[in-house]
């Protein structure tokens, strides 16, 4: 039987990948934290000033400019849509809360 629980020797290279992968995810979630700072005053000022909570012409825009960006970068464009998308929709629900104050 392959041993693939802590008692195998460490293995160097996969440790190193996922050093890098550690830096990534971490950068990812410091930019995401500062999205949702940005769009936490966005939600204030929307409530303000009673605009409604989502915008689907400048969703659609979005999505077209990060859809090409995603194809530039070697990334599936299907996945880039599904990602802002979920984080959009988190965006619209905090925008939903600000607005019921
Ligand atoms: O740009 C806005 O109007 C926002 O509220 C921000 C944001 C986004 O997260 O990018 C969220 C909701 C809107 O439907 C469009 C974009």
């Amino acid at each position: 039987m392959t041993d693939q629980t802590s008692d195998a020797a460490p293995d160097q290279t996969l440790a190193a990948f996922r050093k890098s992968i550690d830096n990534i995810d971490a950068a990812l979630i410091h930019m995401l934290a500062e999205r949702f700072r940005i769009t936490q005053a966005v939600g204030e000022y929307k409530a303000r000033t009673q605009l409604p909570p989502a915008d689907p012409s400048r969703e659609a825009r979005q999505i077209e400019r990060l859809r090409k960006l995603a194809v530039e970068a070697d990334l599936d464009p299907e996945f880039s849509e599904k990602f802002i998308r979920f984080v959009i929709d988190e965006v619209i629900r905090h925008h939903e809360i600000a607005r019921r104050g």
